[in-house]
């Protein structure tokens, strides 16, 4: 378990992290999201003891990470691929750092084999590919066999394969019941990896919510019917809309608003051919009963959430350091 207990750290003008309480717990695979300076490496580097706090405290397993006689066995990180002798075969690097924690040889060829650098193990680090640094990074990671694993953007360089790879890798530590906290900029990646999210912006914590939770918020429902226009009288209740779903539909009446005068003849007219709505404000249970009650036949009732990327901007948006203007050609701008 990692414990981050109100971290604040200050660099110059900077608050690269601004009062960060989180607990990373065991079991599951903790993702660590946020928009480019966010505050993750820093966060990390602070669990590390390489960052010494402005405020707060960090502990691991209990006790700061600085204090833990035996580190290997305790946290195996990844912070930095690029942090090995360029001159030192992968082999050498592992022995080396084996060796000075009481590790022996036998388990630093278990880790060239797990994170499959077999072929390559006496090859000079500077050599690598990024891809294989950072399984070197990994190796030396996992090296103590430790109960917390914690990487700093690892699927960083790596290809389609080594991306599976260390997803399957995470979910199988997680699975042992080890602490994985694993840092990335991509949802999408997260998406398909972590169970667990904590989303920093701008130092501050914005989320701490298992993944389920953030796309398990209804937006709205797609309705097909061939008969939109009695559908929406049949919803007519305050707080409920009923729009065509197609853009094409704006000239024909756009939203309308159940609490309202209720306007569907263009609806109606619409869904003659799409027959598409987009329902808010009533779930599929209640349009369904709504529908029937009337003698509305409905064709489609399909709940829509927002993408895990979509909830993923919306919780940032307002906290991105460094933000572009949409792409868009000179053409276009004339
Ligand atoms: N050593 C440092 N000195 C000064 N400012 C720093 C230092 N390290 C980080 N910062 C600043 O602190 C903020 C947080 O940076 P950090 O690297 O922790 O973010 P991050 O979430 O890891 O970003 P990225 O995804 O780009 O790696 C940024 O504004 C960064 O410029």
């Amino acid at each position: 378990m990692i414990e981050i207990r109100d971290l604040t750290k200050v660099y110059g003008s900077t608050t690269a992290v601004d009062h960060l309480t989180v607990t990373v717990r065991p079991g599951v695979v903790t993702g660590f999201l946020g928009p480019n300076g966010a505050g993750k490496s820093t966060t990390m580097r602070a669990v590390l003891g390489l960052d010494r706090p402005t405020a707060g405290e960090v502990l691991v397993a209990g006790r700061p990470f600085a204090e833990h006689p035996d580190p290997l066995r305790t946290l195996g990180a990844l912070l930095d691929a690029g942090a090995v002798h360029p001159a030192r075969t992968a082999h050498r690097h592992l022995t080396a750092l084996a060796r000075s924690n009481g590790i022996g040889p036998r388990r630093v060829e278990e880790v060239i084999d797990l994170v499959g650098l077999g072929s390559v193990a006496h090859r000079r680090a500077r050599t690598f590919s990024l891809g294989m640094s950072q399984r070197l990074g990994i190796a030396a990671a996992l090296l103590g066999d430790p109960p917390v694993i914690m990487l700093d953007e690892p699927v960083n360089g790596l290809d389609p394969d080594g991306i599976r790879w260390i997803r399957t890798l995470l979910r199988s530590l997680a699975a042992e019941g080890r602490t994985v906290f694993v840092s990335s900029h991509l949802m999408s990646e997260m998406a398909l990896t972590a169970d667990h999210l904590i989303v920093l912006g701008r130092g501050r914590l914005i989320a701490d919510v298992p993944l389920a939770d953030l796309t398990s918020t209804l937006t709205a429902v797609r309705v097909r019917t061939p008969d939109g226009g009695r559908l929406a009288a049949a919803l007519t209740r305050p707080g409920v809309t009923v729009t065509p779903a197609d853009d094409a539909a704006d000239d024909a009446g756009a939203a309308h608003d159940a609490g309202a005068a209720l306007t569907v003849t263009a609806a109606g007219a619409r869904t003659d051919h799409a027959g598409a709505l987009t329902v808010t404000g009533a779930d599929v249970d209640e349009i369904a009963a709504a529908a029937l009650a009337d003698g509305v036949l409905v064709t489609e009732l399909t709940p829509l959430h927002d993408s895990l990327e979509d909830a993923y901007l919306a919780l940032t948006r307002d906290d991105i350091e460094y933000s572009a203007q949409p792409a868009t050609t000179s053409k276009a701008l004339r």
